[in-house]
């Protein structure tokens, strides 16, 4: 507590802040704070996960409280999930205040800009390892490595970072057939959905996440312990966000990436940028080879059944990106649309049903044909 006070925090602000686990300030913070309090602009970059949220959090908190009026603060994130993160943050540290938030979001959750790195990590605190795989089977290794972990350390939770949203979504079918306990998160799913993803794997019911990028950047879970890039990130910067998940706040974490022969270069960039040489992660081939053949079928099981499920990702983040561009929620649309679709199920059924009367009245009204008189000679 001393150390927060030391850095300027009222006595009520340190005391919350380590009512809520925050003991002593982290590098960032102690450089952050006391610039930050005395209304200096301010630029901090440090590793992913050392408290860079609670450096700014906390000095905006003190300087609301001296002086609590309007709208005092805008944080601006790339992304939904974070958007929530920080705000509960500032929930949480806030609270003795009475602190209201409002979290505003919109638009493709995929982030859009990544030009604000990270501090790379040390091997003491992250293990970083890639494992060379041949590229037709990219995925028999992952199961494998995901059965490995589950069988030898049941209480880690595991991040498997993908390319694309349909990999993370036929990846995550997958491993439900083999009984994992994954959940999926990507931007082509609802955002209740993805709000509900993020739940169940954040309170350890769900021990994977299969995620897109949308989940690289800032996402704050201590349970992880393993990241897994089922492909080879392009940029170096995606790379340290990603790994940065896992390891945070002086935990220990281990990050495995899948290399294919195509993939090397991305890994030397990869390795320039973070000035460290990823050690190879061994696993036993034959262990791999026996799964092969099945793991392959259920792949191509799940693309089917998500080709019945129309999942044509492209066309979709189009349409949602054009919708953006043009000013509209597409969730609020999407809405919008199933609403004006069942009012329009509703007036044809109606139709329907008044043509049904009118035909059974028009039918009682006229006599039976052979009773009817013969107007043909009219
Ligand atoms: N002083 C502290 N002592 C102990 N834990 C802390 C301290 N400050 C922050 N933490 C914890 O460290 C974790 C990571 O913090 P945070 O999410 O702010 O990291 P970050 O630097 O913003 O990471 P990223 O770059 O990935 O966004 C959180 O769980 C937070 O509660």
């Amino acid at each position: 507590m001393a150390g927060f006070r030391a850095l300027g925090l009222a006595p009520w602000l340190a005391e919350q802040a380590r009512h809520v686990g925050l003991a002593r300030p982290t590098p960032v913070q102690a450089a952050c704070i006391p610039a930050a309090l005395q209304g200096r602009d301010c630029l901090g970059c440090a590793k992913t996960g050392s408290g860079k949220t609670a450096a700014f959090v906390l000095p905006v908190l003190q300087a609301l409280s001296e002086d609590p009026y309007g709208i005092f603060c805008l944080v601006l994130t790339p992304t939904r999930e974070l958007a929530y993160q920080i705000a509960e943050q500032f929930r949480v540290l806030g609270k003795p205040l009475g602190l209201k938030d409002c979290v505003v979001v919109g638009g493709l959750g995929e982030p859009f800009f990544w030009e604000a790195a990270s501090e790379v990590r040390t091997v003491e605190e992250l293990d970083q390892r890639y494992l060379l795989v041949p590229e037709a089977v990219k995925d028999a290794y992952l199961v494998h490595l995901v059965q490995t972990f589950q069988d030898e350390h049941e209480d880690w939770s595991i991040i498997i970072f993908t390319k694309t949203c349909k990999d993370c979504q036929v990846l995550n079918m997958m491993l439900r057939k083999y009984n994992f306990p994954s959940v999926a998160l990507h931007s082509m799913m609802k955002q209740r959905q993805r709000f509900a993803a993020l739940a169940k794997f954040k309170s350890s019911i769900f021990k994977i996440l299969i995620a897109t990028d949308v989940a690289a950047r800032g996402l704050d879970i201590p349970a992880v312990q393993v990241v897994i890039n089922h492909n080879t990130p392009g940029l170096p910067k995606i790379y340290i966000h990603r790994v940065g998940r896992t390891a945070r706040a002086g935990r220990k974490g281990m990050a495995i990436t899948l290399v294919t022969q195509y993939d090397i270069h991305l890994v030397h960039a990869i390795e320039e940028e973070i000035k460290l040489k990823l050690q190879e992660f061994s696993v036993e081939e034959k262990f791999v080879l026996d799964i092969l053949t099945q793991v392959n079928v259920t792949r191509r099981e799940c693309e089917i059944e998500l080709e019945g499920m129309d999942f044509d990702e492209k066309k979709e983040i189009n349409k949602r990106k054009q919708m953006i561009l043009e000013g509209k929620d597409p969730d609020l649309e999407a809405k919008r649309k199933a609403e004006l679709a069942k009012i329009k199920k509703k007036n044809r059924q109606c139709r329907e049903k008044v043509q049904q009367v009118l035909q059974k009245r028009k039918a009682s009204f006229l006599p039976p044909p052979e009773m009817r008189p013969d107007l043909s000679s009219w």
